[in-house]
């Protein structure tokens, strides 16, 4: 048997889940077999995102999803992937899918897993070429086996989660995750067909100088989250948004800095969904020393009581969250 080395940049993926198995003497591997079948997912989604352009899946799909926004060709195509990979994987009795109306039974009654996701994030930047992914949470069932799961199984609030992360396909592909011991990234080497480790034990910078938030709705938001607005301007603080979720955590994650997704006239309960994009990315920021709430509640607390349920949106380093709350519930003026 191999020592317990500490894993090297560089190990696969693979390698890393079976390794992380050994930690845990009663793990039966059904929960590392789902990390690899999403990894697979991954990959084969990872070649439709590049190739869309030369094989005609760019653009609208025609339809639209139970959410009201117009499907996009690779929004269905990246749900079609990942429920194909879940159901063959045999791991997972019930999905949460962002592009399905209904919970997805896949047949496999035995399955411990229900998976919530978005199988692709930040849709309205597929065919301008700018970073998108997948969201993933992952919960173990409540319900009796041999049956198919049921609302109770998927709606479990996001302190329940085994596990979670998310799938970015942007200037390289990666993969982060966390299974509640930390959080990892690996790094897609298409010719290889492997995701490697490159990010180890990743923490987020308790502060950053960095704010993101659709700044278009700044007259629709409440005068907290305004007033919040003008204190970063006023600090100085540098603008990003790329209008998707996923690239613009990514980025929090790595550098420090704050995300906002908060309600507004158009979207009094914000945009973002608890289940399948804030629970995951929840789960991975307290992970690594961050914060994300709905602006008052830790989003990882909250009990959810339907599928597609939105709330208002804060997550990053915990030092710019916690300043963002003062200011939002205006314990503090901007300066
Ligand atoms: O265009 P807006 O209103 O700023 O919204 C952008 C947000 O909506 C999303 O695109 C919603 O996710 P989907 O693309 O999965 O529907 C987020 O990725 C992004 O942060
Ligand atoms: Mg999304
Ligand atoms: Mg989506």
């Amino acid at each position: 048997m191999e020592s317990k080395l500490a894993l090297q940049v560089g190990t696969t993926l693979d390698r890393f889940i079976m390794r992380k198995q050994e930690d845990f003497p009663f793990a039966t591997g059904e929960l590392s077999q789902l990390l690899r079948d999403i990894a697979l997912a991954a990959k084969i989604v990872n070649r439709e995102v590049n190739h869309a352009g030369l094989i005609g899946i760019g653009g609208a799909y025609g339809a639209q999803n139970v959410q009201g926004e117009d499907q996009q060709k690779l929004d269905v195509i990246a749900n079609i992937r990942f429920i194909r990979a879940l159901r063959n994987g045999g791991e997972v009795c019930t999905i949460i899918s962002e592009e399905d109306d209904e919970m997805i039974q896949t047949g496999n009654c035995k399955g411990k897993y229900i998976v919530a996701m978005d199988p692709l994030d930040g849709s309205s930047n597929i065919d301008v070429n700018v970073s998108i992914g997948t969201i993933f949470s992952i919960y173990r069932r409540l319900s009796a086996f041999g049956e198919d799961g049921v609302m109770n199984d998927c709606l479990q609030p996001g302190t329940q989660q085994v596990a979670a992360g998310y799938v970015i396909y942007g200037p390289s592909t990666m993969m982060v995750y966390t299974t509640g011991n930390g959080v990892n990234g690996f790094t897609y080497e298409a010719s290889l067909g492997e995701f490697y480790l490159s990010h180890q034990n990743i923490r987020i910078p308790e502060n950053g100088n960095i704010y993101s938030c659709n700044d278009g709705n700044y007259w629709q938001f409440d005068e907290g989250t305004r007033a919040y607005l003008d204190y970063c301007r006023k600090a100085s603080m540098t603008a990003r948004y790329t209008g998707s979720l996923v690239g613009d955590f990514h980025r929090s994650l790595l550098k420090g800095g704050i995300y906002l997704y908060p309600a507004t006239g158009k979207a009094p309960n914000g945009k973002l969904r608890l289940l399948y994009e804030c629970n995951a990315l929840a789960f991975i920021a307290e992970q690594a020393g961050g914060i994300a709430t709905d602006g008052k509640k830790r989003v990882l607390e909250i009990q959810p009581t339907e599928l597609h349920q939105r709330l208002p949106f804060i997550i990053g380093s915990k030092n710019m969250v916690e300043k963002a709350h003062t200011i939002i519930q205006g314990q503090a003026v901007a300066v």
